[in-house]
C-alpha cells in the first residue's frame, strides 16, 4: 500500500505508554523514587515508616554505634612517602614441610623463573604498585625473633599427615610479643592421606586448632599435593592472589624506626689486612629497603645477631627491583616480571655505590677450563681479547701464595723487576678476589642451569583438579580467642628425623579418630570469593601518642644537621652565595636556646664534658627527643618559685593587662619612630627624593617582588589543591556533605569521629606541608635534613667488630 502523504517517510506508530497494570505502577514508583516529585509514602504516612519497636530501635542505634566505634582508630602518622618497600612475606614451618619448595613455586608463579635454591631474601614484582619480598623463616629461634620483627605476613606451614609441630606455637608467641602481623597457615603433605574421609576430617580438626589458635576464622591454606614435585598451579595462584591483595597491618613501633631486611651483603675489609689478621676488624655493606621511618646519616644501627655499631655510610642506591611505571599500560607485561635475589644467585645485575657487576652465566659463557679447546669453535671467529684473558687468567699454574712468595725473593734483587712484581702482587690479589667471585658463581649457575633443565620438564604437567580452599572470615574483629588451650610436647622419631609434636588436651590429635561430621561441609563450601574478608583490623591501643610525631624527632634533627654543617666544608653554592658564618648562624638560631648564645669558647667543648657540667641531667628540650621516657627526670622549672610565677602573670586573666598593652604600645611606638627616622624625605637643596628601604624595595626591585610573590602565590595554590584532594579524598569530608542520614552523622560526632578526622586531617595537613616545603630543597640538603625517605634501596658501610659477623 502507498503511502498516504505520497511519497517521504513511513511515520512510525507512536510507542504507547501503560497506563494501569504492573509496568505502569513499577514505573511510577521509579519515577517517584529518583525524583521525590511528591514526597512519597513517607511525608503522606509517617507512621508507617517511624519504628515499630522501642527494643528494636534501641537495639539498632547500638549496632550503629558498634559499627562507628569499630572504624575509629588513633590515627598514626605515615611517613611514607612515594614507592613502598616491598611487602615481607616470612615463610615459616617444621623442616622438611615444604617452605623453600613453596616459594619456588610462588616465585615461578609471579616471574616464570625457576629458583634452583632458596637463599635469602626474594623479591619479585607482583602487581603494579606491589613488590613482595619472600624470606624463608630459619628453623632455629633465633632466626625465628629476627624473622618475626620484619615479617609483614607470616605463612605458617603446616604438615598436615603429621600435624601442629612445636615450632608452630613457638613462632606464634614470637610474632605475638613483636606485634602480631597477618598470619595464614598452609597445610601441605595432604596427599598422604588416602581415605578422603580421614582427609577430611584431619582438615577440620587443625582449622580448628588454627582458629583456636590465631583467631575464629583465621586462614588456612590447602595444597593438596605435589605434581612433578610441585605444589598444583591452580592451588599457587588462589595462594598468591591472597598475598598480593593482603594489606599490612601498620604496627606503632615498626612505623617510628627505621629498619631494612639485608638482602645482600659484602666483605669490603682490604684482603691485605685480612690476611695479617684473620680476626682483624672487618667492614660490611649492607644493602636492603628502608622501612618504618626515614633514616638519617650518622644513626646508630643494630644488627640482630652481632650488636650495636656506628654507621660509617649510608647512601641511597638504585632500585634493584624497581615497580613498573604504573601509567603506561593496565596489567603487567612479561618483561616487567622482576625479581631480585642476589644471594640465591638471581639477577644478572647488582648495583654497587660505584660499581656495577654484572652476572653471566656459565652456560651461556663456556670459560671454564674444561672447554679451553672447544671455546672458540663455539664463537666461530678467532679469540676475543676479553675471552683470551680471561682464559689466561684460568691457566695460571702457580697459586697466590707461591706467586707472592716469589715475588718476594725478587724483591732482593732490587731492580727493575721489584717493580713489576709489585704491581703483579696487586693484580694478583685483585683477580684473585675476582676469580673467588666468578667460582662462587659459577657454582651456582650450575645448579641453576640443571634445575632449569628439570623444570622445563615439569613446566609440561596437567591440572589436577583443584580443592584448595580458603577458609575466609568476614570478621573484623581481631581480638583473640583465649589461650586456654593445654599443650604440651611429645618428642618421637618420625620420617627420620625428631619431630615435637604439639599435643593439646583440648583438641583431639588422633587422625585416625572418627569424629562427628557436624561441619563436613564447611571446607568445600568455603571458596575464593573470601578474598577481601581477610582484612583485619589492628590493635590499637598502643598507638596513642602518633599525633606527636612531627615533634618528636625535632631535637634529633636539628643536633645532627648542626654536628654535619659544622663539620662539613662549604659547597661551591654556599662559598658563592652565603657566606659559611650565615650556614652557622641559621643553624644555631634553629638550635636550642643554649647553644644559640654560646660563645667560642663553650662551642669547642666537648659534648660530654657540657653534660658534665649540667650534672649530667637531661635539658629540658630532651624531652622532644625521639624516646622521651628515657628523660623524665628531665629539669624542670622550679614553679613553687614566687618570682617565676609573676613574671608570666600578665599572660592570664588574673595579671596586669594594662602593662601588657603598655608594651604593646612601646612597640607600636618604636615601629612608628623607625618609620619616622628612616621614613622618606626630600633634600629641599637638590630636589632629590630619598625614598625609604621599604618603599624603595617596593618600587626599585618591583619586579623581583612580583616575582617573589608569584611564587609565593603558587605555592599557596599548591597548598589548596593538595587539601581539596586531600578531602575530597577523605570519607569523613565526603560523608558530611553527602550524608543523609542525620542519626549516622550525629553519632559520628558523638562518637567522637570528628575528632580522629580532625586529627587525621592535620597530621596530613602537616605531612603535605612538609613534602612541599622539601621538594623544594635541593636533594642533598634534603636527605640532610629529612633522612633517606622510606622504601629507598640503602647501603650501609658498617666497619668494626669481625667476630661479630662470624666470617673468620
Ligand atoms: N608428598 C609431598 N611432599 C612434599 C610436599 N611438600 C613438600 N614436599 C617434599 O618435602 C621435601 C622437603 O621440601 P622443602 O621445600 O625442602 O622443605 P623445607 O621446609 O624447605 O625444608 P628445610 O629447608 O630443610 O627446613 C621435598 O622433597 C618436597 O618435595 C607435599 O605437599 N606432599
Amino acid at each position: 500500500m502507498a503511502p498516504a502523504d505520497g511519497g517521504g517517510e513511513q511515520p512510525h506508530k507512536a510507542h504507547r505508554q501503560h497506563k494501569s497494570g504492573a509496568k505502569a505502577r513499577k514505573k511510577k514508583g521509579k519515577g517517584k523514587g529518583a525524583a521525590g516529585d511528591d514526597g512519597g509514602g513517607e511525608q503522606k504516612n509517617p507512621k508507617a515508616f517511624a519504628f515499630q519497636s522501642a527494643t528494636k530501635a534501641k537495639r539498632l542505634q547500638a549496632r550503629s554505634a558498634e559499627i562507628e566505634q569499630r572504624r575509629l582508630h588513633v590515627p598514626i602518622m605515615d611517613r611514607s612517602i612515594g614507592e613502598p618497600p616491598p611487602f615481607v612475606v616470612v615463610v615459616q614451618g617444621p623442616p622438611q614441610v615444604g617452605k623453600s619448595l613453596l616459594i619456588k613455586c610462588l616465585v615461578k608463579h609471579y616471574t616464570k623463573q625457576n629458583l634452583s635454591e632458596v637463599r635469602g631474601p626474594i623479591t619479585v614484582v607482583s602487581g603494579k604498585i606491589r613488590r613482595v619480598q619472600f624470606l624463608e623463616c630459619p628453623n632455629d629461634i633465633n632466626g625465628m625473633i629476627d624473622a618475626a620483627k620484619i615479617a609483614d605476613l607470616a605463612l605458617l606451614l603446616i604438615d598436615g599427615s603429621y600435624g601442629f609441630e612445636m615450632d608452630t606455637f613457638e613462632f606464634l608467641n614470637i610474632m605475638q610479643v613483636h606485634g602480631f602481623p597477618k598470619v595464614m597457615g598452609v597445610l601441605t603433605h595432604l596427599d598422604k592421606f588416602k581415605d578422603v574421609k580421614k582427609l577430611r576430617k584431619t582438615k577440620q580438626r587443625l582449622k580448628h586448632r588454627f582458629w583456636a589458635e590465631i583467631k575464629e576464622g583465621a586462614k588456612l591454606f590447602y595444597l593438596s599435593g605435589l605434581i612433578h614435585g610441585k605444589y598444583t598451579k591452580r592451588e599457587v595462584h588462589n595462594l598468591a592472589r591472597f598475598i598480593s591483595v593482603i594489606k599490612p597491618v601498620p604496627l606503632s613501633w615498626r612505623m617510628a624506626h627505621p629498619y631494612l631486611l639485608v638482602d645482600r651483603f659484602e666483605d669490603v675489609t682490604p684482603p691485605e689486612s685480612v690476611r695479617l689478621n684473620k680476626k682483624c676488624d672487618r667492614k660490611i655493606t649492607l644493602y636492603g629497603y628502608l622501612r618504618g621511618c626515614n633514616m638519617k646519616r650518622g644513626t646508630n644501627v643494630h644488627i640482630t645477631g652481632a650488636g650495636d655499631f656506628s654507621l660509617s655510610g649510608l647512601t641511597g642506591l638504585a632500585d634493584p627491583c624497581p615497580l613498573p611505571s604504573a601509567a603506561k599500560k593496565r596489567g603487567l607485561r612479561d618483561k616487567e616480571k622482576l625479581f631480585y635475589a642476589p644471594m640465591s644467585g638471581l639477577g644478572d645485575l647488582l648495583y654497587d655505590k660505584d660499581a656495577v657487576y654484572i652476572n653471566i652465566n656459565n652456560h651461556l659463557v663456556q670459560f671454564s677450563k674444561n672447554d679451553d679447546n672447544e671455546a672458540p669453535k663455539k664463537q666461530g671467529k678467532g679469540k676475543d681479547v676479553g675471552v683470551a684473558m680471561v682464559q689466561k687468567l684460568q691457566n695460571t699454574r702457580y697459586s697466590l701464595d707461591e706467586k707472592l712468595e716469589k715475588s718476594f725473593i725478587n724483591l732482593f734483587g732490587r731492580g727493575p723487576a721489584a717493580q713489576s712484581i709489585d704491581s703483579d702482587a696487586n693484580g694478583n690479589v685483585i683477580s684473585a678476589s675476582q676469580d673467588d667471585q666468578g667460582d662462587a658463581n659459577g657454582f651456582e649457575q650450575v645448579d641453576e642451569g640443571t634445575n632449569i633443565a628439570n623444570a622445563d620438564t615439569m613446566d609440561n604437567d596437567g591440572h589436577s583438579e583443584c580443592s584448595s580452599d580458603s577458609e575466609g572470615d568476614n570478621d573484623d574483629d581481631i581480638q583473640q580467642r583465649d589461650r586456654d588451650v593445654e599443650l604440651r610436647e611429645e618428642v618421637e622419631f618420625c620420617n627420620g628425623r625428631l619431630r615435637r609434636k604439639a599435643v593439646s588436651s583440648n583438641f583431639q590429635d588422633d587422625i585416625d579418630d572418627e569424629g562427628t561430621d557436624e561441619d563436613d561441609n564447611d571446607i568445600e563450601d568455603s571458596g575464593d570469593d573470601e578474598l577481601s574478608g581477610g582484612s583485619t583490623s589492628s590493635d590499637d591501643s598502643e598507638e596513642v601518642g602518633a599525633s606527636d610525631d612531627e615533634t618528636e624527632n625535632t631535637s634529633k634533627w636539628k643536633e645532627s644537621l648542626l654536628a654535619t654543617l659544622s663539620q662539613r666544608s662549604a659547597s661551591l653554592m654556599q662559598l658563592v652565595y652565603e657566606p659559611s658564618a650565615k650556614i652557622g648562624s641559621v643553624a644555631s638560631e634553629e638550635n636550642d636556646d643554649t647553644e644559640a648564645n654560646s660563645s667560642d669558647d663553650e662551642f669547642f667543648v666537648p659534648k660530654g664534658q657540657k653534660k658534665q657540667a649540667d650534672n649530667e641531667l637531661p635539658t629540658f628540650d630532651d624531652i622532644d627527643a625521639e624516646d622521651c621516657s628515657k628523660f623524665f627526670k628531665a629539669k624542670l622549672r622550679d614553679w613553687s618559685n614566687e618570682d617565676l610565677i609573676n613574671s608570666i602573670r600578665d599572660r592570664f586573666v588574673t595579671g596586669n593587662w594594662s602593662k601588657a598593652a603598655l608594651r604593646g604600645q612601646e612597640l607600636n611606638d618604636n615601629g612608628e619612630d623607625d618609620e619616622e627616622i628612616y621614613g622618606d624625605f626630600e633634600d629641599l637643596e637638590t630636589g632629590e627624593v630619598h625614598k625609604s628601604q621599604a618603599s624603595e624595595n617596593v618600587e626599585g626591585n618591583g619586579g623581583a617582588h612580583k616575582e617573589d610573590d608569584l611564587e609565593v602565590e603558587e605555592r599557596r595554590r599548591k597548598k589548596l589543591a593538595l587539601r581539596t584532594k586531600f578531602n575530597a579524598q577523605y570519607d569523613g569530608s565526603e560523608l558530611s556533605g553527602d550524608e543523609v542520614d542525620g542519626d549516622k552523622k550525629k553519632s559520628r560526632t558523638d562518637n567522637g569521629g570528628s575528632y580522629f578526622d580532625k586529627l587525621k586531617e592535620e597530621m596530613e595537613m602537616r605531612k603535605q606541608m612538609n613534602i612541599s616545603e622539601l621538594n623544594d630543597l635541593d636533594e642533598d640538603t634534603r636527605v640532610e635534613i629529612e633522612g633517606f625517605r622510606t622504601g629507598t634501596y640503602v647501603r650501609l658501610e658498617v666497619h668494626g667488630g669481625a667476630s661479630n659477623y662470624g666470617m673468620q
